[in-house]
């Protein structure tokens, strides 16, 4: 099976011209088949703000009203994907700009009302990714950026947490390739003190993830991540870490790059 790269850009990366620059000359530095997938949540919740809308996040995920998908499909889908392309275009990378709608490529189901209703917010299943158009469009040769963004089958738009866009987009994709999924983010992986850079836990399994949440070392937004990076590794892809934006040509140079998961 040809290897295929699949990697997630976080929104403090996206948030950070310089940082944002030097990731995506590293990305299109990349050998072979590559798909791009990026947040953009702090950037969404600073413009609604300026809109007037206030944000809420519950366990890491937006409650996504009317309003709020009006600009969450904006700036997801517009601002930040076209910005991302357009670039990604400067260094020779021929990007196309997705949703999950586009092409019909990530079906969602929108998250049941139980104790929180999130609103319009998108949970993928087993079924969720459409390998069969992906793989048509990676073998013409084309990059997919996908924003956080898949719709239902009904015209409905759905918010869709880009860490869970990924996992699903590698579990979806191993059967055709042999993927990497790899989350790139501010840090150089995860950390035994958020604090210390240089604390970075060099191996990560289940029990390892367990004993760590239940110490408070992992927290936050990271608690979805690893949750979202097992889910991937437990389901065919070979090879999942987590680790700095900025170190990205590491991992293309066969080094040592952040954290890496087992089973
Ligand atoms: N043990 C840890 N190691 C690294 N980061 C951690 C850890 N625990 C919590 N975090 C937090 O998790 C954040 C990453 O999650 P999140 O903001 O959702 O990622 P992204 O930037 O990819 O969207 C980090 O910026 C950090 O503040
Ligand atoms: C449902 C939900 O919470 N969706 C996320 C999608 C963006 C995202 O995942 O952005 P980061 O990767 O930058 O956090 C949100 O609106 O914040």
């Amino acid at each position: 099976m040809k290897p295929l790269w699949i990697i997630k850009i976080g929104g403090n990366v996206i948030d950070n011209p310089e940082a944002l620059d030097s990731f995506l000359k590293d990305f299109s530095a990349l050998d072979g088949a590559k798909v791009l997938i990026h947040g953009g949540g702090k950037i969404a919740t600073q413009i609604a703000k300026g809109l007037g809308v206030e944000t809420q996040m519950v366990n890491g995920r937006r409650i996504t009203d009317a309003e709020m998908l009006k600009i969450v499909t904006m700036v997801y889908g517009g601002l930040v994907n076209k910005n991302v392309v357009a670039k990604l275009q400067a260094n020779g990378t021929n990007a196309i700009g997705m949703t999950g709608a586009d092409g019909n490529v990530i079906k969602a189901i929108k998250r049941p009302v139980k104790e929180v209703d999130f609103g319009f917010v998108g949970d993928l299943t087993e079924t969720s990714i459409n390998d069969t158009t992906l793989s048509q469009i990676l073998e013409a040769g084309l990059i997919p950026v996908f924003a956080a963004l898949t719709h239902d089958g009904n015209g409905q738009i759905l918010n869709t947490n880009a860490d869970t866009i990924a996992s699903a987009l590698a579990v979806g994709l191993s059967s055709r390739y042999e993927t990497k999924l790899i989350y790139c983010f501010e840090k150089n992986g995860v950390l035994t003190d958020i604090n210390n850079d240089d604390s970075v836990i060099a191996k990560i399994n289940p029990a390892y993830f367990e004993e760590l949440t239940q110490q408070g070392i992992i927290a936050d937004g990271m608690l979805p991540k690893l949750q979202n990076a097992f889910a991937a590794i437990s389901n065919g892809v070979k090879e999942v870490y987590i680790g700095n934006a900025g170190k990205l040509s590491d991992i293309n140079q066969g080094k040592d790059f952040g954290t890496c998961l087992s089973l």
